[in-house]
């Protein structure tokens, strides 16, 4: 099984999978006058349906044991995902491009700085949130409507890969 190499997060390598939604490195202008920065659109929400809604969620995640046997992927084919660190921890994210399924060959692994959160877009192959703390919280974005939203791919056995952050 190959051992993904854990990339840091950089808006031009996630730029396949999604957005990197930081301010470090990002476009802004001053609002309310000037005593505030906005860092505009730094992602955008994808639905799939006039009907969809986005939505806010919070996610609780407790860490996966490591070094993590990475055995299958996700994807939302109606809607794009975002995951913002409410408590400033790093987290890790695990993708794949676009396509009826994920190539474990095209899997790749990513750490962000703490600073900085993810859109997957729509139809993005990704593994579930992945924390390095023992518990974590982020915001969710995501799209809320009919119909089915997540499509689980597993790897054959040979096609596993080994996630190992503390190595
Ligand atoms: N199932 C769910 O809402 N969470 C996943 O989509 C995820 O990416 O963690
Ligand atoms: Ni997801």
């Amino acid at each position: 099984m190959r051992t993904l190499t854990i990339e840091p997060l950089t808006k031009e390598a996630f730029a396949p999978f999604g957005d990197v939604i930081e301010t470090d490195g990002s476009d802004h202008f001053m609002i309310n006058n000037g005593s505030t920065m906005r860092f505009h659109k730094l992602a955008t929400v994808e639905t799939a349906t006039p009907e969809d809604n986005a939505i806010i969620s919070i996610f609780r995640a407790d860490a996966q044991d490591m070094p993590l046997t990475v055995s299958m992927l996700e994807r939302h084919p109606l809607g794009s995902q975002a995951f913002i660190p409410l408590l400033g921890n790093p987290f890790l994210i695990v993708v794949a491009p676009l396509g009826d399924v994920p190539v474990s060959g095209l899997v790749r692994a990513f750490v962000t700085n703490g600073r900085q959160g993810i859109n997957y877009h729509r139809g993005v192959w990704h593994h579930p949130v992945l924390t390095i703390e023992k518990r974590d919280d982020f915001l969710v974005v995501d799209r809320s409507g009919t119909g089915n939203n997540c499509d689980e791919h597993f790897f054959k056995e040979d096609e596993r890969l080994i996630l190992a952050p503390h190595q």
